[in-house]
């Protein structure tokens, strides 16, 4: 007798319009315990909502990164679900509840995400690897057809380059990659897709570099309070008071 109903992964991937940022939920239907990746603060109510809705018990609030471009949503899940536990990698050199890093696993009822590290468009950039399910959730490291800028917080186009190359395109190519944000309408992707189509990644290491310098793209508009706020997992108490009065009105003026 097959039991692959113990072993059912629960999945949900949602969207925040304003960022473009993706939000996933994923649970372990036998135990119900559940983890969310990438939580965006407006979207806060909705989500918390779809988790009762759905009956799981949240354990942990991942970050793939110290996002620059929207507040986490990881500081207001914790008031849903104070048992919950923010997440960020040890090389953020930020304030969590747990730092991981590259090797270990965040386990969820039958389920286990392996941690690697795919530093380049920051520092602390992890990729989580839910092999058994076949999915990868790459934040913004590998974005679908695409990839994280490299020209601000620790960005390294080379580093970048190789952790894709190393820790991404190397996985079985019909894994599916989930990205943290995508600004054409596309979903998801796949390793086979990717390493076939993607204009950046396809290149030799040093035209990449060099195409990575010359994107002159504007900073997002939220930087300079967002990446205080998310070097604290958006828990207005440990901003400053600055970061924590301009997060606030930019909540008030989105509700
Ligand atoms: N316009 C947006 C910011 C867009 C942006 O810079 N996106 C980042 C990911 S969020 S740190 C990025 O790496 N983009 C790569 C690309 O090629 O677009 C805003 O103002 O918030
Ligand atoms: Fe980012």
């Amino acid at each position: 007798m097959t039991h692959n109903h113990l072993r059912s992964l629960l999945f949900r991937q949602l969207f925040e319009n304003v960022s473009s940022t993706y939000t996933y939920v994923l649970a372990c239907t036998a135990s119900k315990e559940a983890i969310i990746i990438d939580p965006v603060l407006e979207t806060v109510d909705r989500d918390s909502k779809l988790i009762n809705e759905l009956g799981v018990k949240l354990l942990y609030a991942l970050n793939t990164h110290v996002h620059a471009d929207h507040v986490t949503g990881t500081g207001e899940l914790k008031k849903h679900f104070p048992l919950m536990k923010t997440v960020l990698a040890n090389k953020a050199n930020a304030k969590s509840d747990l730092q991981v890093q590259h090797g270990e696993k965040i386990d969820f009822g039958r389920k286990s995400l392996e941690v690697r590290a795919t530093p380049g468009h920051t520092n602390g950039c992890l990729t989580y690897v839910l092999h058994e399910d076949r999915m990868a959730f790459t934040g913004d490291a590998l974005l679908i057809r695409g990839c994280g800028r490299t020209d601000f917080q620790q960005g390294n186009a080379r580093t970048l380059y190789r952790s894709v190359h190393q820790q991404i395109l190397s996985l079985p190519p019909d894994y599916s990659l989930f990205p943290a944000h995508d600004y054409s309408g596309l979903t998801c992707t796949s390793v086979e897709e990717e390493r076939n189509f993607n204009p950046r990644l396809t290149k030799t290491e040093d035209e990449f570099i060099d195409l990575m310098k010359n994107l002159n793209l504007p900073y997002p508009k939220h930087m300079e309070y967002s990446v205080p706020a998310n070097m604290v997992c958006g828990i207005y108490d440990l901003m400053d008071e600055k970061t924590r009065k301009t997060v606030e009105q930019s909540l008030e003026e989105h509700n």
